[in-house]
């Protein structure tokens, strides 16, 4: 078989899927919700639940349902503005979806979820188990972002980001992107009619980021942040799918392996659920910059971080908060909970781990990031 033929076998055996419906499908042109859009959606998520095939849905669409129902025409810029048009059109998104689930005789749940909410251990647990639940009692989760109660400071703000971690956070196989284009191409195709599209490839794949440019008027993220998705759903061994949600019957085609759309497959064997979750951390308080020995001690031995090999502290970061580690070109290798704070990581950097309780006059832990909880990226 060839590799892409293996690649497409991948998507025909999910068990456990996310599909995420993004707002430049979900809008008719910015006139509320494209209902009939949305019956044709749930028709064929509905087909895969029968089939035994878990699925958890991540949809866009409340501010642009929540600006329709205002009577507004232009995408708010305040962020109170933002927030009241979810509040509004949230509930709106919500009942299409019930509605037309409920033709098929299957239940429905809400999930707004916010950053907060997967950073924090203990709620990313219970939020994992709230969804396993549901998936158990063969429920459909509708999974957005708890717009109403976000600042700009942490919010995902695309629902794309959401829909890997919600990936990572259920282990699932797949991870199906329905977007307004066909997949991702060599260029934008609003810009560039020659653009081709890409049909197979690594999720990790640095060149998918040169060619990924930001998203139309309605939507978020554009390609640049499907093609983060992928490389984040890759992280719990997730294939992703960018397709057009236009195409008909889109999602039974992919799930028979047809060579539709853009498939980004994970090239390294997955994280452990614990690493992932750190990977998963979107707010990082500092950085450490490592000398050469440091970065091949975790690069490639897979070494806790000593204050040895730390050349430079920065940032305002406190015992536990998440910092990025750099290499001496500042490209970030790493990134972990750290054992000690910004003013006394300063003042161990360079020295032996035994000397610590003579510089702090004690020592929390001989490491400034422990190795469990250190993940190299
Ligand atoms: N290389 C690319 N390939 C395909 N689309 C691209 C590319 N770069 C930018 N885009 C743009 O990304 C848009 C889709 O992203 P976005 O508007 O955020 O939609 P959604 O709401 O579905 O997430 C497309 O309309 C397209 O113009
Ligand atoms: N949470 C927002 C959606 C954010 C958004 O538009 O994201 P995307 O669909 O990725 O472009 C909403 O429901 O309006």
């Amino acid at each position: 078989m060839s590799e892409q033929a293996v690649t497409r076998a991948a998507l025909a055996q999910a068990r456990r899927v996310v599909v995420k419906i993004g707002s430049a499908l979900l809008t008719n042109d910015g006139r509320g919700l494209d209902e009939a859009a949305i019956a044709g959606w749930v028709d064929q998520l509905a087909a895969l639940h029968r089939q035994g095939v878990e699925v958890v849905l991540v949809s866009s669409g409340a501010v642009a349902a929540g600006m329709a129902r205002l009577g507004w025409t232009r995408r708010p810029g305040a962020l109170h503005e933002l927030q009241a048009a979810a509040a509004v059109g949230q509930t709106g998104l919500v009942q299409c979806y019930e509605q037309h689930f409920a033709r098929f005789d299957v239940r429905t749940a809400q999930i707004l979820l916010t950053h907060d909410d997967l950073s924090n251990r203990k709620r990313y647990l219970n939020a994992r188990s709230a969804l396993r639940s549901l998936i158990a009692m063969q429920v459909v989760a509708i999974v957005n972002e708890n717009d109403t109660v976000v600042t700009d400071e942490i919010r995902f703000g695309d629902n794309d980001t959401l829909g890997a971690l919600v990936a990572n956070l259920l282990e699932a196989d797949a991870l199906i992107i329905l977007t307004d284009q066909e997949g991702l191409f060599d260029a934008d195709p609003r810009h560039d009619p020659g653009a081709r599209l890409i049909h197979e490839g690594d999720a990790g794949d640095p060149r998918w980021e040169q060619v990924a440019g930001d998203g139309g008027a309605l939507g978020r993220g554009g390609m640049a942040t499907k093609v983060r998705a992928a490389r984040l759903a890759a992280r719990s061994g997730a294939v992703t799918a960018i397709a057009s949600g236009r195409q008909p019957e889109v999602m039974a085609r992919l799930m028979a392996g047809e060579r539709l759309g853009t498939l980004l497959h994970p090239e390294h064997a997955p994280m452990t659920a614990r690493k992932r979750w750190l990977a998963g951390q979107l707010q990082v308080r500092g950085t450490l910059t490592l000398d050469a020995g440091a970065v091949a001690g975790l690069c490639r031995r897979g070494s806790s971080l000593l204050p040895v090999g730390v050349t430079r502290v920065a940032g305002q970061f406190r015992r536990g908060d998440m910092v990025s580690c750099l290499d001496e070109q500042g490209r970030v290798i790493a990134r972990g909970l750290v054992n000690y704070d910004a003013g006394e990581a300063a003042r161990i950097l360079g020295i032996a781990s035994h000397a610590i309780p003579e510089v702090l006059g004690y020592m929390e832990a001989p490491e400034l990031i422990h190795r469990d909880n250190l993940v190299v990226l």
